[in-house]
């Protein structure tokens, strides 16, 4: 059994989806379960419809759901070269339940309201992709992923219930594959036990296909991508990268942690716990050999790893009346960022003040300053990168950041963290 992911770059298109049959379709005979993103940027856009709705802007969000709609049936009806077929009634039905929340009134808290929308652009991309590939001879079987994947009801980020899980996957997914080669699931998906949507975190559905290889005992997980493997660093915004035929599970979580933007950092778990490889390979050439992700990898060659998170902001907090800042004071600090849920990137304290590096995200931040502000000075300073480099060499960090101003910097054997402005 293989477990593959097909991410929305993957599908942003009729062809990339025919494309994507392309690949099933050379794998003869093998079973794999298929874990689906939505298509292209849908998520944004359902985010925006969320949104809207929750400001009482529901024309807008009607809009942009109709625009959604309508993007979605086009394709459809291209794909498949008709304008009658059952995909498009469980489309309808989608939409209808859609339509159906946005008619509320907002009563509940915002996450929920959320999850309700947003998850609907992988049921969409799967119900099409599904249909397409029975069409064209890939016989495969639809799941909804919301009956296998139980959660709690910390909604947008969810928590999976791995015991009740298994025994479903066990009982529902693993005959299925008896009378199926092909199962296609939705990603970053799931629901509670009251059988409400929720979702596991934006870019979740790496995490999804990891959860099923685990539970499946699968040989293998892939994640096919825009790109030719895993890099040294994002192609997008450096030059020069190259490709990392093989590498550890523990140097990608580490990539991940420092915010490598290529895999989902909870992806590695499942997979490590049960040893089965990752492998990062290209749907635009299946045939370039990738990256496999493994606990045995031979790491002796890696090359420098990049990793830059751009639109930092750092707060600097000072004590009012010159006190040490002590562990029961940076105690105190963390729970603020902690209660308001704000994730620290890098920390410094000295004396009588403490820096740290976190995401602009101005609502969170105009709340935290608020209770950071109550026992101290706080300052901030916006407009920054946080560069982090793995396996750095003398001289790499000082070209890096030439003529740039260093406004934090860390060092361990294996990491440097540099702030820049
Ligand atoms: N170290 C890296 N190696 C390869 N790609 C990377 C790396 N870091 C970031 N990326 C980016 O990840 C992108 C692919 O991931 P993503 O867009 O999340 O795919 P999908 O949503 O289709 O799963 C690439 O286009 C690339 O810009
Ligand atoms: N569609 C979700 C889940 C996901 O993982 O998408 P992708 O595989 O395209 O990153 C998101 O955009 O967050």
């Amino acid at each position: 059994m293989k477990v593959f992911k097909f991410g929305g770059a993957s599908l942003e298109s009729i062809e990339r989806i025919q494309n994507v049959g392309k690949i099933i379709q050379s794998f003869p005979g093998e079973k794999i379960l298929i874990v689906i993103s939505a298509m292209g940027k849908t998520t944004n856009e359902l985010e925006n419809v969320a949104q809207n709705y929750f400001m009482r802007k529901r024309e807008i969000a009607a809009q942009i759901l109709y625009n959604i709609e309508q993007h979605h049936i086009q394709l459809a009806e291209k794909l498949l070269g008709v304008h009658e077929h059952p995909l498009f009634t469980q489309l309808q039905q989608f939409f209808t339940e859609a339509e159906w929340t946005l008619g509320e009134k907002p009563i509940r808290p915002y996450d929920y309201y959320y999850d309700q929308i947003v998850s609907m652009g992988e049921l969409l991309s799967t119900a099409i992709v599904s249909a397409y590939f029975n069409q064209v001879g890939i016989n495969n079987c639809w799941l909804d992923v919301r009956d296998i994947f139980k959660t709690d009801d910390n909604f947008r980020d969810a928590n999976l219930d791995w015991d009740t899980t298994q025994a479903i996957v066990n009982e529902k997914v693993l005959p299925l594959f008896n009378d199926y080669n092909i199962a296609i699931a939705q990603g970053f998906i799931g629901s509670t036990d009251q059988n409400e949507t929720v979702t596991l975190g934006r870019e979740g559905s790496d995490y999804t296909a990891a959860i099923f290889a685990n539970m499946l005992d699968a040989e293998s997980q892939t994640i096919w991508k825009d790109v030719e493997g895993l890099k040294n660093a994002d192609p997008k915004i450096f030059q020069d990268t190259v490709n990392i035929p093989e590498i550890t599970f523990s140097e990608v979580i580490e990539m991940a942690y420092y915010g490598a933007q290529v895999i989902h950092p909870k992806t590695i778990k499942p997979l490590q716990n049960k040893q089965i490889p990752l492998l990062v390979k290209c749907f635009l050439n299946k045939d370039l050999p990738g990256t496999i992700i493994k606990e045995d990898a031979d790491v002796r060659q890696l090359p420098p790893i990049f990793v830059l998170k751009r639109n930092q902001v750092m707060i600097s907090v000072t004590s009012r009346d010159y006190a040490f800042i002590t562990e029961d004071k940076i105690s105190d600090i963390y729970d603020i960022f902690h209660e308001h849920k704000v994730k620290i990137h890098l920390m410094q304290n000295g004396a009588i003040s403490f820096s740290c590096v976190i995401d602009n995200n101005p609502e969170k931040i105009e709340q935290l300053i608020k209770s950071l502000h109550v026992d101290f000075k706080v300052t901030y300073n916006e407009g920054l990168e946080l560069l982090t480099v793995r396996h750095y060499k003398n001289g790499l960090l000082e070209e890096k950041t030439k003529g740039r101003k260093i406004l934090l910097e860390q060092r361990s054997p294996t990491t440097a963290q540099l702030l820049v402005k």
